[in-house]
Protein backbone atom coordinates (compact mmCIF):
# COMPACT_ATOMS: atom_id res chain seq x y z
CA UNK A 1 0.00 0.00 0.00
CA UNK A 2 3.20 2.30 -1.26
CA UNK A 3 1.22 3.61 -3.74
CA UNK A 4 1.36 7.63 -4.69
CA UNK A 5 -2.16 9.37 -3.58
CA UNK A 6 -4.56 9.60 -6.26
CA UNK A 7 -5.77 12.72 -7.56
CA UNK A 8 -8.40 13.97 -10.42
CA UNK A 9 -9.73 11.19 -12.98
CA UNK A 10 -9.18 12.64 -16.91
CA UNK A 11 -10.61 10.06 -19.51
CA UNK A 12 -10.16 11.27 -23.01
CA UNK A 13 -11.39 8.20 -25.10
CA UNK A 14 -12.21 6.88 -28.37
CA UNK A 15 -12.74 3.35 -28.57
CA UNK A 16 -14.28 1.30 -31.14
CA UNK A 17 -16.47 -1.65 -30.75
CA UNK A 18 -17.77 -3.52 -33.82
CA UNK A 19 -19.66 -0.34 -35.54
CA UNK A 20 -20.00 1.92 -32.85
CA UNK A 21 -17.21 4.65 -31.62
CA UNK A 22 -17.06 6.10 -28.02
CA UNK A 23 -15.70 9.91 -27.80
CA UNK A 24 -15.51 11.50 -25.28
CA UNK A 25 -13.89 13.60 -22.70
CA UNK A 26 -14.68 13.33 -18.76
CA UNK A 27 -12.44 15.56 -15.87
CA UNK A 28 -13.78 14.28 -12.56
CA UNK A 29 -12.18 16.00 -9.62
CA UNK A 30 -10.96 14.11 -6.26
CA UNK A 31 -13.98 14.22 -4.16
CA UNK A 32 -16.30 15.15 -6.92
CA UNK A 33 -19.41 12.74 -8.34
CA UNK A 34 -19.97 12.94 -11.95
CA UNK A 35 -23.19 10.91 -12.78
CA UNK A 36 -22.93 9.45 -16.60
CA UNK A 37 -26.95 8.86 -18.06
CA UNK A 38 -27.24 7.46 -21.43
CA UNK A 39 -29.56 5.48 -23.36
CA UNK A 40 -29.14 1.55 -23.92
CA UNK A 41 -26.27 1.24 -26.46
CA UNK A 42 -24.73 4.94 -25.69
CA UNK A 43 -21.38 3.62 -24.27
CA UNK A 44 -21.66 3.91 -21.00
CA UNK A 45 -20.20 0.43 -20.36
CA UNK A 46 -17.51 1.00 -22.88
CA UNK A 47 -16.45 4.21 -21.01
CA UNK A 48 -15.90 2.35 -17.76
CA UNK A 49 -14.41 -0.69 -19.38
CA UNK A 50 -11.67 2.12 -20.77
CA UNK A 51 -11.01 3.30 -17.53
CA UNK A 52 -10.89 -0.18 -15.52
CA UNK A 53 -8.47 -1.15 -18.05
CA UNK A 54 -11.27 -4.09 -19.77
CA UNK A 55 -11.02 -2.60 -22.80
CA UNK A 56 -8.25 -0.76 -24.28
CA UNK A 57 -9.00 2.93 -26.04
CA UNK A 58 -8.08 3.16 -29.82
CA UNK A 59 -6.67 6.66 -29.15
CA UNK A 60 -7.03 8.76 -25.79
CA UNK A 61 -5.33 8.73 -22.17
CA UNK A 62 -6.81 7.87 -19.11
CA UNK A 63 -5.03 9.13 -15.96
CA UNK A 64 -5.30 9.47 -11.86
CA UNK A 65 -3.62 13.04 -11.26
CA UNK A 66 -0.27 12.49 -12.88
CA UNK A 67 -0.57 8.63 -13.22
CA UNK A 68 -1.43 7.80 -16.54
CA UNK A 69 -3.24 4.12 -16.78
CA UNK A 70 -3.53 3.66 -20.33
CA UNK A 71 -2.15 5.82 -23.59
CA UNK A 72 -2.93 5.09 -27.08
CA UNK A 73 -1.59 7.47 -30.26
CA UNK A 74 -3.90 9.64 -31.72
CA UNK A 75 -4.96 7.62 -35.26
CA UNK A 76 -7.30 8.34 -37.65
CA UNK A 77 -7.33 11.91 -37.61
CA UNK A 78 -8.56 11.90 -34.37
CA UNK A 79 -6.67 14.73 -31.65
CA UNK A 80 -6.32 12.67 -28.63
CA UNK A 81 -2.96 12.93 -27.94
CA UNK A 82 -1.95 14.18 -24.58
CA UNK A 83 1.67 14.92 -25.10
CA UNK A 84 3.06 11.70 -24.51
CA UNK A 85 4.04 9.44 -27.37
CA UNK A 86 4.84 6.19 -25.47
CA UNK A 87 1.88 3.68 -25.59
CA UNK A 88 0.38 2.40 -21.67
CA UNK A 89 -1.79 -0.17 -20.61
CA UNK A 90 -1.55 -0.83 -17.33
CA UNK A 91 -2.98 -3.72 -15.98
CA UNK A 92 -6.25 -4.06 -14.08
CA UNK A 93 -5.23 -5.15 -11.00
CA UNK A 94 -2.67 -2.40 -11.12
CA UNK A 95 -5.06 0.67 -11.61
CA UNK A 96 -6.18 0.97 -8.19
CA UNK A 97 -9.90 1.49 -9.76
CA UNK A 98 -12.98 0.25 -7.61
CA UNK A 99 -15.83 -0.84 -9.86
CA UNK A 100 -19.44 -1.13 -7.98
CA UNK A 101 -21.46 -2.99 -9.97
CA UNK A 102 -25.61 -3.95 -10.02
CA UNK A 103 -24.28 -7.62 -8.97
CA UNK A 104 -22.44 -8.04 -6.19
CA UNK A 105 -20.09 -10.84 -7.59
CA UNK A 106 -18.78 -11.88 -4.39
CA UNK A 107 -16.62 -14.99 -3.46
CA UNK A 108 -19.57 -17.88 -2.80
CA UNK A 109 -16.95 -19.53 -0.54
CA UNK A 110 -15.81 -16.92 1.42
CA UNK A 111 -17.57 -15.63 4.28
CA UNK A 112 -17.99 -11.49 3.94
CA UNK A 113 -15.52 -10.81 6.33
CA UNK A 114 -12.41 -12.74 3.77
CA UNK A 115 -14.39 -11.38 1.24
CA UNK A 116 -13.52 -7.57 2.13
CA UNK A 117 -9.93 -8.75 3.22
CA UNK A 118 -9.34 -10.11 -0.04
CA UNK A 119 -8.47 -6.64 -1.54
CA UNK A 120 -5.84 -5.55 1.30
CA UNK A 121 -4.24 -9.29 1.53
CA UNK A 122 -3.85 -8.88 -2.05
CA UNK A 123 -1.72 -5.79 -1.90
CA UNK A 124 0.26 -7.31 0.63
CA UNK A 125 -1.18 -6.59 3.70
CA UNK A 126 -0.59 -9.04 6.45
CA UNK A 127 -4.04 -11.47 7.27
CA UNK A 128 -4.59 -10.11 10.56
CA UNK A 129 -4.59 -6.81 9.69
CA UNK A 130 -6.11 -7.39 6.75
CA UNK A 131 -8.80 -8.67 8.56
CA UNK A 132 -8.86 -6.06 11.17
CA UNK A 133 -9.40 -3.30 8.26
CA UNK A 134 -12.18 -6.06 6.89
CA UNK A 135 -13.72 -6.01 10.02
CA UNK A 136 -13.77 -1.84 10.09
CA UNK A 137 -15.08 -1.59 6.69
CA UNK A 138 -17.84 -3.97 7.56
CA UNK A 139 -19.01 -1.64 10.74
CA UNK A 140 -18.84 1.13 8.41
CA UNK A 141 -21.37 -0.13 5.90
CA UNK A 142 -23.63 -1.52 8.60
CA UNK A 143 -22.92 -5.07 8.46
CA UNK A 144 -21.20 -5.85 12.54
CA UNK A 145 -21.66 -9.12 13.42
CA UNK A 146 -22.18 -11.14 10.07
CA UNK A 147 -18.80 -11.21 9.13
CA UNK A 148 -18.80 -14.62 9.16
CA UNK A 149 -21.60 -15.25 7.17
CA UNK A 150 -21.44 -16.48 3.62
CA UNK A 151 -23.09 -14.53 1.38
CA UNK A 152 -25.32 -17.17 0.56
CA UNK A 153 -26.78 -15.98 4.29
CA UNK A 154 -26.99 -12.32 2.67
CA UNK A 155 -30.22 -10.60 1.81
CA UNK A 156 -29.24 -8.81 -1.81
CA UNK A 157 -28.88 -5.51 0.20
CA UNK A 158 -26.69 -7.19 2.35
CA UNK A 159 -24.71 -8.50 -0.28
CA UNK A 160 -24.62 -5.38 -2.04
CA UNK A 161 -23.20 -3.38 1.39
CA UNK A 162 -20.17 -6.33 1.44
CA UNK A 163 -19.49 -6.06 -2.13
CA UNK A 164 -19.27 -2.36 -1.64
CA UNK A 165 -17.13 -2.36 1.94
CA UNK A 166 -14.80 -4.50 -0.49
CA UNK A 167 -14.39 -1.94 -2.97
CA UNK A 168 -13.61 0.52 -0.30
CA UNK A 169 -11.02 -1.67 1.30
CA UNK A 170 -8.99 -1.86 -1.20
CA UNK A 171 -8.63 1.97 -1.06
CA UNK A 172 -9.12 2.74 -4.90
CA UNK A 173 -7.63 6.16 -6.20
CA UNK A 174 -11.38 6.42 -8.54
CA UNK A 175 -14.49 4.85 -7.38
CA UNK A 176 -17.00 3.82 -10.93
CA UNK A 177 -20.11 2.48 -9.75
CA UNK A 178 -22.27 0.64 -12.55
CA UNK A 179 -26.02 0.96 -12.11
CA UNK A 180 -25.20 0.22 -7.97
CA UNK A 181 -28.62 0.46 -6.85
CA UNK A 182 -30.52 -0.85 -9.82
CA UNK A 183 -30.46 -4.17 -8.52
CA UNK A 184 -32.32 -3.56 -5.12
CA UNK A 185 -35.68 -2.77 -3.94
CA UNK A 186 -36.52 0.73 -3.17
CA UNK A 187 -35.79 0.43 0.79
CA UNK A 188 -32.32 -1.13 -0.02
CA UNK A 189 -31.89 1.19 -2.86
CA UNK A 190 -32.26 4.17 -0.98
CA UNK A 191 -30.24 3.12 2.11
CA UNK A 192 -27.59 2.10 -0.60
CA UNK A 193 -27.61 5.15 -1.77
CA UNK A 194 -27.05 7.15 1.62
CA UNK A 195 -24.06 4.98 2.59
CA UNK A 196 -22.51 5.55 -0.87
CA UNK A 197 -22.97 8.61 -0.67
CA UNK A 198 -21.17 8.86 3.43
CA UNK A 199 -18.78 6.08 2.68
CA UNK A 200 -17.47 7.80 -0.76
CA UNK A 201 -16.98 11.53 0.83
CA UNK A 202 -14.61 10.17 3.37
CA UNK A 203 -12.48 8.94 1.29
CA UNK A 204 -12.00 12.11 -1.27
CA UNK A 205 -11.71 9.96 -4.40
CA UNK A 206 -12.71 10.92 -7.92
CA UNK A 207 -16.18 8.82 -8.32
CA UNK A 208 -17.74 8.14 -12.02
CA UNK A 209 -21.47 7.30 -11.56
CA UNK A 210 -23.04 5.41 -14.54
CA UNK A 211 -27.13 5.35 -14.16
CA UNK A 212 -30.57 4.98 -15.66
CA UNK A 213 -32.09 6.91 -12.62
CA UNK A 214 -31.87 10.66 -12.05
CA UNK A 215 -32.39 10.41 -8.50
CA UNK A 216 -29.11 8.47 -7.72
CA UNK A 217 -27.82 11.58 -9.92
CA UNK A 218 -29.59 13.73 -7.84
CA UNK A 219 -28.62 12.39 -4.37
CA UNK A 220 -25.06 11.64 -5.24
CA UNK A 221 -23.74 13.69 -8.21
CA UNK A 222 -21.89 17.28 -8.55
CA UNK A 223 -22.24 17.15 -12.19
CA UNK A 224 -23.82 14.80 -14.70
CA UNK A 225 -23.32 14.39 -18.30
CA UNK A 226 -25.64 12.69 -20.77
CA UNK A 227 -24.13 10.51 -23.22
CA UNK A 228 -25.62 9.70 -26.64
CA UNK A 229 -24.74 7.46 -29.14
CA UNK A 230 -20.79 7.30 -27.98
CA UNK A 231 -20.98 11.39 -27.41
CA UNK A 232 -21.13 13.84 -24.63
CA UNK A 233 -24.44 16.12 -25.64
CA UNK A 234 -24.48 17.88 -22.45
CA UNK A 235 -22.37 18.25 -19.18
CA UNK A 236 -22.23 20.68 -16.37
CA UNK A 237 -23.84 20.78 -12.94
CA UNK A 238 -26.61 18.16 -12.21
CA UNK A 239 -29.29 20.65 -11.62
CA UNK A 240 -28.35 22.53 -14.49
CA UNK A 241 -28.83 19.37 -16.92
CA UNK A 242 -31.56 18.19 -15.25
CA UNK A 243 -33.60 21.44 -15.03
CA UNK A 244 -32.99 22.74 -18.43
CA UNK A 245 -32.43 19.49 -20.61
CA UNK A 246 -31.11 20.17 -24.21
CA UNK A 247 -32.05 16.84 -25.34
CA UNK A 248 -35.34 14.74 -25.84
CA UNK A 249 -33.72 12.00 -23.69
CA UNK A 250 -32.12 14.40 -20.46
CA UNK A 251 -35.50 16.01 -20.61
CA UNK A 252 -37.57 12.63 -20.07
CA UNK A 253 -35.02 11.23 -17.50
CA UNK A 254 -35.88 14.93 -15.90
CA UNK A 255 -39.79 14.60 -16.66
CA UNK A 256 -40.49 17.60 -18.57
CA UNK A 257 -41.28 18.66 -21.58
CA UNK A 258 -38.93 19.98 -24.43
CA UNK A 259 -39.94 21.32 -27.57
CA UNK A 260 -37.76 23.18 -30.21
CA UNK A 261 -38.51 25.32 -32.42
CA UNK A 262 -37.84 28.81 -33.87
CA UNK A 263 -37.55 32.24 -31.79
CA UNK A 264 -39.91 34.55 -32.55
CA UNK A 265 -39.03 37.09 -30.05
CA UNK A 266 -36.58 37.74 -27.20
CA UNK A 267 -38.86 35.56 -24.82
CA UNK A 268 -40.88 33.63 -27.40
CA UNK A 269 -40.60 30.41 -29.29
CA UNK A 270 -42.72 29.35 -32.15
CA UNK A 271 -43.06 25.44 -32.05
CA UNK A 272 -44.23 23.72 -35.69
CA UNK A 273 -47.25 21.23 -35.22
CA UNK A 274 -50.14 19.67 -36.89
CA UNK A 275 -53.12 22.09 -36.96
CA UNK A 276 -51.16 25.16 -35.92
CA UNK A 277 -47.87 26.29 -34.47
CA UNK A 278 -48.02 26.98 -30.59
CA UNK A 279 -46.15 29.97 -29.40
CA UNK A 280 -45.38 30.21 -25.95
CA UNK A 281 -43.24 33.23 -24.13
CA UNK A 282 -40.94 31.70 -21.24
CA UNK A 283 -38.18 33.13 -19.32
CA UNK A 284 -34.69 32.27 -19.70
CA UNK A 285 -32.41 33.45 -22.57
CA UNK A 286 -32.32 36.00 -24.60
CA UNK A 287 -33.19 34.25 -27.79
CA UNK A 288 -32.14 35.98 -30.83
CA UNK A 289 -35.19 36.41 -33.85
CA UNK A 290 -34.95 33.58 -36.71
CA UNK A 291 -32.54 31.12 -34.33
CA UNK A 292 -33.56 27.73 -33.08
CA UNK A 293 -34.65 27.82 -29.66
CA UNK A 294 -36.12 25.21 -26.98
CA UNK A 295 -38.86 25.77 -24.23
CA UNK A 296 -38.73 23.60 -21.40
CA UNK A 297 -41.28 22.99 -18.72
CA UNK A 298 -43.33 20.33 -16.12
CA UNK A 299 -46.30 18.52 -17.91
CA UNK A 300 -47.62 19.55 -14.67
CA UNK A 301 -47.49 23.43 -15.08
CA UNK A 302 -50.22 23.11 -18.08
CA UNK A 303 -53.92 24.06 -17.59
CA UNK A 304 -56.19 22.73 -19.32
CA UNK A 305 -60.17 24.06 -19.93
CA UNK A 306 -62.72 23.00 -22.13
CA UNK A 307 -61.93 24.63 -25.71
CA UNK A 308 -65.35 26.25 -26.15
CA UNK A 309 -64.36 28.55 -22.96
CA UNK A 310 -61.31 30.30 -24.74
CA UNK A 311 -61.75 32.69 -27.51
CA UNK A 312 -59.86 31.59 -30.31
CA UNK A 313 -58.10 34.74 -31.60
CA UNK A 314 -56.33 34.28 -27.93
CA UNK A 315 -55.09 30.61 -28.89
CA UNK A 316 -51.67 31.12 -29.89
CA UNK A 317 -52.47 28.17 -32.53
CA UNK A 318 -54.14 29.38 -36.03
CA UNK A 319 -54.22 32.73 -35.66
CA UNK A 320 -50.46 33.31 -35.58
CA UNK A 321 -48.39 33.52 -39.08
CA UNK A 322 -47.63 30.86 -41.15
CA UNK A 323 -43.61 31.18 -41.69
CA UNK A 324 -42.23 29.58 -38.75
CA UNK A 325 -38.94 32.48 -38.13
CA UNK A 326 -41.44 35.76 -38.45
CA UNK A 327 -41.36 37.86 -35.91
CA UNK A 328 -44.73 37.91 -33.50
CA UNK A 329 -46.74 40.85 -33.93
CA UNK A 330 -47.07 43.09 -31.22
CA UNK A 331 -50.54 43.07 -31.52
CA UNK A 332 -51.73 39.73 -31.29
CA UNK A 333 -50.89 38.88 -27.64
CA UNK A 334 -49.19 35.49 -26.91
CA UNK A 335 -51.10 34.48 -24.01
CA UNK A 336 -49.40 31.13 -24.07
CA UNK A 337 -52.79 29.35 -24.62
CA UNK A 338 -53.44 26.45 -27.76
CA UNK A 339 -55.96 24.44 -28.31
CA UNK A 340 -55.64 20.01 -29.09
CA UNK A 341 -57.47 16.88 -29.36
CA UNK A 342 -57.37 14.13 -26.92
CA UNK A 343 -55.16 11.40 -28.62
CA UNK A 344 -54.45 9.31 -25.49
CA UNK A 345 -54.72 9.21 -21.81
CA UNK A 346 -52.36 7.61 -19.17
CA UNK A 347 -52.34 7.86 -15.61
CA UNK A 348 -49.75 10.36 -14.06
CA UNK A 349 -49.32 11.03 -10.29
CA UNK A 350 -52.46 12.54 -8.87
CA UNK A 351 -53.70 12.34 -12.34
CA UNK A 352 -54.30 12.23 -15.70
CA UNK A 353 -51.62 12.26 -18.39
CA UNK A 354 -53.15 13.74 -21.49
CA UNK A 355 -51.02 13.91 -25.10
CA UNK A 356 -52.87 15.33 -28.25
CA UNK A 357 -52.83 14.55 -31.44
CA UNK A 358 -51.25 18.08 -32.75
CA UNK A 359 -48.32 17.71 -30.46
CA UNK A 360 -47.42 13.64 -29.47
CA UNK A 361 -44.58 15.28 -27.60
CA UNK A 362 -45.81 17.08 -25.07
CA UNK A 363 -47.00 15.73 -21.97
CA UNK A 364 -49.95 17.40 -19.93
CA UNK A 365 -50.52 16.34 -16.60
CA UNK A 366 -54.02 17.08 -14.93
CA UNK A 367 -54.82 16.83 -11.10
CA UNK A 368 -57.67 14.20 -10.90
CA UNK A 369 -60.04 17.01 -9.09
CA UNK A 370 -59.93 18.83 -12.86
CA UNK A 371 -60.20 16.11 -14.85
CA UNK A 372 -63.25 14.53 -13.92
CA UNK A 373 -64.54 18.40 -15.15
CA UNK A 374 -63.10 17.87 -18.39
CA UNK A 375 -64.47 15.60 -21.61
CA UNK A 376 -61.26 13.35 -22.08
CA UNK A 377 -63.27 11.44 -24.68
CA UNK A 378 -60.93 10.70 -27.90
CA UNK A 379 -60.97 13.64 -29.86
CA UNK A 380 -62.52 16.05 -27.54
CA UNK A 381 -60.64 19.69 -28.08
CA UNK A 382 -59.47 21.37 -25.23
CA UNK A 383 -57.19 24.85 -24.88
CA UNK A 384 -53.97 24.42 -22.95
CA UNK A 385 -52.57 26.87 -20.76
CA UNK A 386 -49.00 27.60 -19.26
CA UNK A 387 -47.74 30.72 -17.51
CA UNK A 388 -44.73 32.16 -19.15
CA UNK A 389 -43.29 32.14 -15.61
CA UNK A 390 -43.23 28.22 -15.70
CA UNK A 391 -41.48 28.33 -19.03
CA UNK A 392 -37.62 28.39 -19.43
CA UNK A 393 -36.31 29.20 -22.98
CA UNK A 394 -33.19 28.54 -24.22
CA UNK A 395 -31.10 28.95 -27.52
CA UNK A 396 -30.08 25.69 -29.40
N1 LIG B 1 -18.87 -7.07 -28.48
C1 LIG B 1 -19.49 -6.11 -29.20
N2 LIG B 1 -19.47 -6.16 -30.54
C2 LIG B 1 -20.07 -5.19 -31.29
N3 LIG B 1 -20.71 -4.14 -30.76
C3 LIG B 1 -20.76 -4.06 -29.42
C4 LIG B 1 -20.15 -5.02 -28.56
N4 LIG B 1 -20.37 -4.66 -27.29
C5 LIG B 1 -21.09 -3.51 -27.33
N5 LIG B 1 -21.32 -3.15 -28.60
C6 LIG B 1 -22.05 -1.96 -29.06
O1 LIG B 1 -21.40 -0.83 -28.50
C7 LIG B 1 -22.38 0.17 -28.17
C8 LIG B 1 -22.16 0.66 -26.76
O2 LIG B 1 -22.42 -0.38 -25.84
P1 LIG B 1 -22.36 -0.14 -24.27
O3 LIG B 1 -22.55 -1.48 -23.64
O4 LIG B 1 -21.12 0.61 -23.93
O5 LIG B 1 -23.62 0.79 -24.03
P2 LIG B 1 -24.36 1.14 -22.64
O6 LIG B 1 -24.65 2.59 -22.70
O7 LIG B 1 -23.54 0.65 -21.50
O8 LIG B 1 -25.69 0.31 -22.78
P3 LIG B 1 -26.66 -0.31 -21.64
O9 LIG B 1 -27.31 0.84 -20.95
O10 LIG B 1 -27.64 -1.11 -22.44
O11 LIG B 1 -25.80 -1.16 -20.74
C9 LIG B 1 -23.74 -0.45 -28.41
O12 LIG B 1 -24.26 0.06 -29.62
C10 LIG B 1 -23.46 -1.93 -28.52
O13 LIG B 1 -24.35 -2.51 -29.42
Amino acid sequence: MTREAGGALEARVVARVGDFTLDVAVAVAASEVLAVLGPNGSGKSTLLAAIAGHRAPTAGVVRIGERVLARAPATGGVEHDDGGDVAVDVDVAERSVGLLGQHPLLFPHLSALENVAFGPRAHGVPKRDARAVASDWLERVGLPGLERRLPSALSGGQQQRVALARTLAARPDVLLLDEPFAALDVQAAAAMRRLVSEQRASLAIPTLLVTHDPLDAIVLADRAAILQAGRIVQQGPTAEVLGHPRTPFAAALAGVNLLTGVAVARDAVRIAGAGGPIVLRGTGDALQVGTPASVVFSPASVHARAAASVDPAQAAGPSQPADPSRPVDPSQPVDNTWIGAVASLEPARGGVRIVTDQHPDLAIDVPSTAAVGLDLSTGARLAFHVAPTDVSVRTL
